[in-house]
């Protein structure tokens, strides 16, 4: 991790993501709509279209894992490969990420990974997650989130790991971390990227509680900086965009490792014994029961 003047100091090789990938159509590149150089190209996989504007340096990144962009361990990679890649590519100082699916940014951990899987897979899905944190949290571009839709749990923590949030104004969509609500826990570093955003006291009881907060709440309380119509979220998301990258990039990138590494570092100093803790504990048969009550409540709810 270099910390000198034009610093990339987002860890390297944590894992490889290209292991991961399976059947996806990563690197296609093709025009945009009504696009026409090479700034107006778009690329990404799958799950994750990325509209890259090279003029102002900023790219879009889509979710769009439907019906409500889960995070299975594919679109865990894809959004890791997708990051890494405008990383390493010097066009680019910042990424707002957002959601293609109507009205759903991110569901959270994809329950069908972790339920009814045996313990290798889960241990495998848990590292992708983790690698996902750790680039997003640490990444030297600026990450704005344009929440254009409910934001529960994993969706939250891909949203807490940007610098800066802008949410639609909409009652259904809510964020927070409602973990305790499936009977499971979150892990030290969800908790502390929670209270690193609103604080210790707050953090305390939102996660006891399980918390989804609508948009007022949510900006009351921390977990969001604005919350405006929805049709104004990609514009407003731009213009906090443009206020981020009026600060020098090697001043802002030092802040803000200054500010997150020693987060990041608790999780890359115990990753293993973190995958072993997650592992064993999914994989309780009680814990089990919980997750597929879960998930049959959510599936019945729909008709
Ligand atoms: C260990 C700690 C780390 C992280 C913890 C987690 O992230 S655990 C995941 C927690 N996530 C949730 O509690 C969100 C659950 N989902 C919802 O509340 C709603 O689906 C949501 C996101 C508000 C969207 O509502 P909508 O009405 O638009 O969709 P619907 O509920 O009908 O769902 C459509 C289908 O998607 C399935 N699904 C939803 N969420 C998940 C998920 N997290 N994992 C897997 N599958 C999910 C849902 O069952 C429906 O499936 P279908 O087969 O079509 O009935």
């Amino acid at each position: 991790m270099a910390l000198a003047s034009g610093v990339r100091f987002a860890p390297r090789a944590l894992l490889r993501p290209w292991a991961l990938l399976r059947g996806t159509t990563l690197g296609r590149t093709e025009p945009a709509a009504g696009g026409g150089g090479d700034g107006a190209r778009r690329f990404g996989s799958q799950r994750v279209l990325v509209e890259p504007d090279a003029a102002s340096g900023v790219a879009v990144m889509k979710l769009r894992n439907p019906p409500v962009n889960a995070l299975s361990l594919e679109l865990l990679t894809e959004l890791v490969i997708s990051l890494e890649k405008l990383e390493n590519d010097k066009t680019f100082r910042g990424i707002i990420l957002t959601s293609d699916c109507p009205r759903v940014f991110c569901a959270g951990l994809d329950l069908t990974e972790i339920c009814g899987r045996n313990p290798a897979h889960c241990a495998e899905y848990w590292k992708a997650m983790q690698e996902l944190w750790l680039r997003m949290y640490l990444s030297s571009l600026v990450l704005v989130a344009a929440i254009n839709g409910a934001c529960p749990a994993g969706g939250c923590i891909i949203a807490l790991s940007c610098d800066c949030r802008v949410l639609a104004d909409n009652p259904k969509y809510r964020i927070g971390l409602n973990e305790t609500l499936l009977g499971i826990i979150a892990p030290f570093w969800l908790k502390d990227t929670y209270v690193n955003t609103i604080g210790h006291r707050a953090s305390e009881q939102a996660l006891q509680l399980g918390s989804l907060f609508p948009p007022a709440e949510a900006l009351q309380v921390g977990l969001v900086d604005q919350v405006v119509p929805e049709d104004q979220v990609q514009s407003t998301a731009l213009s906090e965009m443009a206020r981020w990258l009026a600060v020098p990039d090697h001043a802002r990138q030092l802040t803000k490792n200054m500010m997150r590494k020693a987060t990041a570092d608790r999780l890359l100093r115990q990753r293993d014994a973190d995958t072993q803790n997650f592992v064993s504990f999914v994989c309780r048969d009680s814990i089990q029961k919980s997750l597929q009550a879960y998930l049959e409540k959510l599936r019945q709810r729909k008709g």
